[in-house]
């Protein structure tokens, strides 16, 4: 079989229109805006891990009907100065590199002292963030990368240390209704006082205060929380939210801020910084965004690995939110290219299978309780809370269902009560080979597959006036190993899981990881900027819009 994994793609700069079949509904008009590696050598160097990889952005513009596909080349620092040196030459997650090919110890010595905290690389391969009326492609690093959502350009570098002091930030940053960004980050230079960030970029300068100024410059902390570990603090990926408070888990998969500090001069990478300690228990941390102030109830439960919150909520008294959690860290590990080549199948095997699991946890503890009785009052879980003697509260989750990856809800719901998990279908290997629809109502789901696609992290968009939670479509962009078929968009009806329509492109489509749907707002407006930007752009493209 072909390599899907860890083969340079080339860039599409030029719009390139695509072949429809099936119907796309009149109302869908935008793009969906993705990101992920694409390039995982460079000259005779090559990466270790697929997370390692340069970004390529990429974006499937939806009108009238019709679907363009562009992709383009982040052009980071990093980028810039490895094709520059046509050699690795910034360290990524799994792969750590020298600027100085001389890499006797002196020089090694010499590095090792201007890097002891190093500069993270700006290479940012995971997801799309938006702020205000700015685009971002976002890593877990201190750097994002400003870019033009048209035209796929890079733009200027933000630093998130200029605003808050953060080593580390999540590419899973949550957005209110204003369009505020809610995100958490890592503090680790500051010996001693290793915490864990939540701020508040917001989308737009506040009232009141000096026009023309950024937003950024009004980005808040929201709370602070100790690192239990001073010098290990938790990896995390992402963290849920609800109407009123955070969800932050610190669970036992964590950084060595020792290792990371001398990783370069050992040779070692940053991945091989994280250790998950399983004997170890997960901590629940819960922020009251009123107060900005943590609930000071102990929460615990199992040692587990979790990379994607789905979606949290409150109910009677108590917040339910549900993760997708894993027995140990083999995810990370199974993303080495080295495992994924031809028979990935056969060589990359999860140890443990990613599983839904449900928490519901409760705001306030009864005095009274008796030790050992369940705090959690709610019908609609079996999650239980158990009070301990010491106060301590044990929350032992209830299992939805398992083989569901890069979780996606409709967004109008995130926060909120909701019912459908949108995700991509894994089981023992890492690489999805279906798109799911997961109601977690009925615990029943409805799937999409077809032989030899690979299927991306499924977005839906709601219908324009929807009233149900799954009034809209699923979009994914699908990779094909089979040579008959080319890559394509996949549009499917949200509540049936049919196929609408499929936009096939004669492209050499990457494998992504996250992304975001930009919906034309003022349609005829948009439709007047895009058309004569591409007019101008895509004057000799294959598939240039009709004028
Ligand atoms: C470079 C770098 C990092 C990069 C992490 C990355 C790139 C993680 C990607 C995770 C993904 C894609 C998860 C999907 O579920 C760390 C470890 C934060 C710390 C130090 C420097
Ligand atoms: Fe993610």
């Amino acid at each position: 079989m072909e390599v899907i994994y860890g083969r340079n793609r080339k860039e599409q700069l030029e719009p390139v229109r695509a072949k429809v079949t099936g119907t796309i509904p009149a109302w869908l008009q935008g793009t969906l805006l993705r990101n992920g590696p694409g390039m995982h050598t460079v000259g005779e160097s090559r990466y270790n891990h697929w997370f390692d990889g340069l970004a390529l952005l990429h974006s499937f513009t939806i009108r009238d009907g019709e679907v363009y596909y562009r992709s383009k080349y982040l052009r980071s620092d990093t980028y810039n100065a490895n094709i520059e040196a046509n050699r690795i030459v910034v360290s990524e997650f799994g792969t750590m590199a020298y600027p100085d090919p001389c890499k006797n110890i002196f020089s090694k010595a010499f590095s090792y002292l201007t890097h002891t905290i190093p500069d993270f690389t700006d290479n940012c391969l995971i997801n799309i963030m938006k702020c205000g009326e700015d685009f971002y492609a976002t890593s877990e690093t201190n750097y994002i990368r400003k870019i033009n959502p048209q035209t796929l350009e890079t733009l200027e570098k933000v630093d998130y240390r200029k605003y808050v002091a953060v080593n580390l930030a999540t590419s899973h940053p949550h957005y209110d209704e204003a369009g505020n960004v809610l995100n958490m980050g890592t503090s680790i230079v500051e010996k001693g006082k290793t915490k864990y960030v939540i701020f508040k970029i917001p989308a737009t300068v506040p009232e009141g205060k000096k026009k023309g100024k950024s937003s950024w410059k009004h980005t808040e902390v929201f709370c602070s929380i100790p690192s239990r570990s001073l010098l290990s603090p938790s990896y995390y990926h992402s963290f849920g939210v609800t109407e009123n408070y955070v969800i932050f888990l610190e669970q036992p998969f964590r950084l060595d801020i020792l290792k990371m500090a001398t990783a370069y001069i050992r040779g070692m990478t940053w991945a091989s910084c994280l250790a998950f300690h399983r004997e170890e228990k997960t901590y629940i941390h819960i922020v009251d965004q009123r107060t900005r102030q943590p609930v000071q109830t102990k929460l615990y439960t199992d040692p587990m690995v979790v990379f994607h919150h789905v979606n949290a909520y409150e109910e009677d008294g108590c917040i339910v939110f549900d993760v997708i959690a894993y027995e140990d860290n083999s995810l990370y590990q199974l993303f080495y290219l080295a495992n994924l080549n031809q028979d990935f199948q056969e060589n990359a095997k999860l140890t443990s299978v990613p599983t839904l699991r449900r928490f519901a946890v409760p705001l306030h503890v009864d005095k009274n309780a008796e030790v050992g009785s369940n705090l959690i009052k709610v019908a609609s879980t079996t999650a239980a809370a158990l009070k301990e003697e010491d106060g301590q509260v044990y929350c032992r989750p209830e299992f939805l269902c398992e083989g569901l990856e890069l979780p996606r809800v409709n967004s109008a719901h995130n926060g909120k009560r909701y019912r459908y998990i949108f995700a991509a279908g894994v089981h023992w290997s890492p690489v999805p080979t279906k798109i799911i629809k997961y109601d977690i109502l009925t615990k029943s789901s409805l799937k999409w597959r077809e032989t030899d696609c690979w299927p991306a992290e499924p977005l839906f968009v709601p219908v324009p006036g929807a009233k149900e939670e799954d009034d809209g479509v699923i979009l994914s962009a699908i990779v094909s190993t089979d040579p008959q078929k080319l890559p394509f968009l996949l549009i499917l009806d949200a509540k049936s899981f049919t196929e609408l329509a499929r936009a096939s492109i004669d492209v050499d489509l990457h494998m992504d990881l996250h992304g975001l749907f930009i919906p034309d707002m003022d349609s005829e407006a948009k439709k007047q900027a895009t058309s004569e930007e591409w007019r101008d752009g895509a004057s000799n493209c294959r598939g240039a819009l009709p004028t």
